[in-house]
């Protein structure tokens, strides 16, 4: 028979052992506590739970959550996996970027979009169609929004449709989600937009309650506008998808940039999608070469982006826990690797956990199956991050944030949840332990503001 004692001990057990699960409110902490827990339980009791629906119809129900606009106003810390060309609303980069001077268009045979800037018609690509200049079209059009809206469509994985019935399968959606990257990086490739792009997507996060992101981009004069603003570091990155001997060559020329920039380079990843791509343990050579000439180049690799078992891919976890990767992007595969798990456990090696990224590109339906949602129960590291927020139609962290804490355990989730996993962000950063410490100060103002603000 059990002991109603006993019992209410081992609830208590598994409370502190949630991620914040041992983070003490204050008294003002206690009262926006139970504000939130009330919002929780009337958020949980809805008919149409957003974590369970794909986020592309669950999006209005967020927005329209009092929970997301605490969520919005809350100090956020880092943004720690975002790519380079999917942090801007594409509604920026077709409103304004296409608006420019000498910006031309082409549509690719399978009605994919490519641009260029250029002061004459560029050379024309195989298996596309004429150069156009954007500006002449326009010109002739009398409709020009439609065009707008489907070069907008084109450019993100965002539609009105049945998400299921769009992208059937991961294979469709990747294919759609690689195309539209070839898009954008067009108009984002030319130098005076690039600018104007990381100065645009620094400050998306920024308005978001972001203070620093880490991506593969350029600083630039934004900290100096922003000074409550640690910046941006870069990840350098290649595809998975070349050579051995290439990326030899890409190590190299990665050494080489974290001597330069030591400032603004974090570190060296690959990117791609894993499943179609070589797995880690393909790429040794060049990825022992650091570490066999005493140099240290930090690595944050995607690992674990795959649902599929016991393949070559699936062992990328572990490998990259052998390369002593200093944080691994989405570990989604980690429950069926326990020994992985238990080393990024014990190393503090965090998984940067991208919930809406994870749906769209089809590993998981329902948010509160997602792997997350054991790790959040059992303290394991992790931080929250938006991979490519205009891809999906998600904007800052926000939406991401929303995912994690009502799906990842809804009720079980408190204040102390969502303190640990901000706090996480910026203890698991490539901030030099001065500007760590720094920023962790100016994160604990910028919260107690939040919590007062907010009771
Ligand atoms: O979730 C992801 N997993 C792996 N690769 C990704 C993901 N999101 C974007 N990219 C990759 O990043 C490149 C642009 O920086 C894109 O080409 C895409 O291959």
């Amino acid at each position: 028979i059990p002991d109603p004692g006993r019992r209410e001990e081992l609830i208590k057990l598994e409370a502190s052992m949630r991620v914040g699960g041992n983070v003490r409110l204050s008294p003002e902490e206690k009262l926006l506590d139970a504000r939130l827990s009330k919002l929780m339980q009337e958020e949980v009791a809805k008919e149409d739970f957003p974590p369970a629906l794909h986020f592309f119809k669950a999006r209005p129900l967020i927005r329209s959550s009092p929970i997301y606009s605490l969520l919005q106003k809350m100090p956020k810390g880092a943004a720690l996996h975002v790519h380079d060309f999917a942090m801007v609303d594409v509604e920026w980069l077709v409103r304004n970027v296409t608006y420019r001077p000498h910006c031309y268009m082409c549509y690719t045979d399978d009605g994919s979009l490519r641009f260029f800037f250029s002061s004459g018609p560029p050379k024309p690509l195989t298996q596309c169609s004429p150069w156009t200049l954007l500006e002449k079209l326009r010109a002739k059009m009398v409709n020009v929004t439609d065009l707008d809206n489907s070069l907008i469509s084109n450019m993100t994985l965002w539609t009105q449709e049945d998400p299921e019935e769009a992208y059937p399968s991961q294979d469709v959606v990747w294919k759609r989600f690689e195309q539209a990257f070839l898009a954008t990086l067009g108009l984002v490739s030319y130098a005076p937009v690039f600018k104007d792009y990381y100065h645009e997507g620094l400050s998306q996060f920024y308005r978001d309650n972001v203070m620093y992101v880490e991506v593969r981009a350029l600083l630039t004069q934004f900290v100096e506008e922003h000074p409550d603003f640690f910046g941006a570091r870069i990840i350098y990155t290649v595809h998975r998808g070349i050579n051995a001997s290439v990326l030899i060559l890409v190590v190299k020329e990665a050494m080489k940039l974290q001597v330069d920039f030591p400032e603004t380079m974090a570190g060296f990843d690959l990117v791609g999608r894993e499943d179609t791509g070589w797995p880690l343990w393909y790429f040794r050579e060049a990825l022992s070469l650091p570490a066999s000439q005493g140099f240290k180049l930090p690595y944050f690799f995607h690992a674990g982006e795959t649902d599929q078992e016991g393949t070559e891919v699936d062992q990328n976890m572990l490998d990259a826990l052998l390369f002593n990767t200093s944080r691994i992007g989405h570990g989604f595969a980690v429950l069926r690797h326990p020994v992985a798990k238990n080393l990024s456990r014990l190393n503090g090696v965090p998984l940067e956990v991208c919930p809406i990224s994870n749906q769209v590109l089809k590993l998981v339906t329902d948010l509160r199956n997602h792997p997350a949602a054991v790790l959040m129960s059992e303290g394991h590291p992790l931080v929250i991050s938006s991979d490519d927020p205009s891809m999906f139609g998600a904007s800052g962290l926000s939406d991401d944030f929303y995912e994690a804490f009502v799906g990842f355990g809804g009720p079980s989730n408190n204040l102390g949840s969502l303190k640990e996993l901000a706090m996480n962000s910026i203890r698991y950063s490539s901030l030099p332990p001065n500007l760590q410490e720094k920023a962790m100060a100016l994160w604990q103002t910028k919260w107690n503001t939040f919590v007062i603000e907010n009771l």
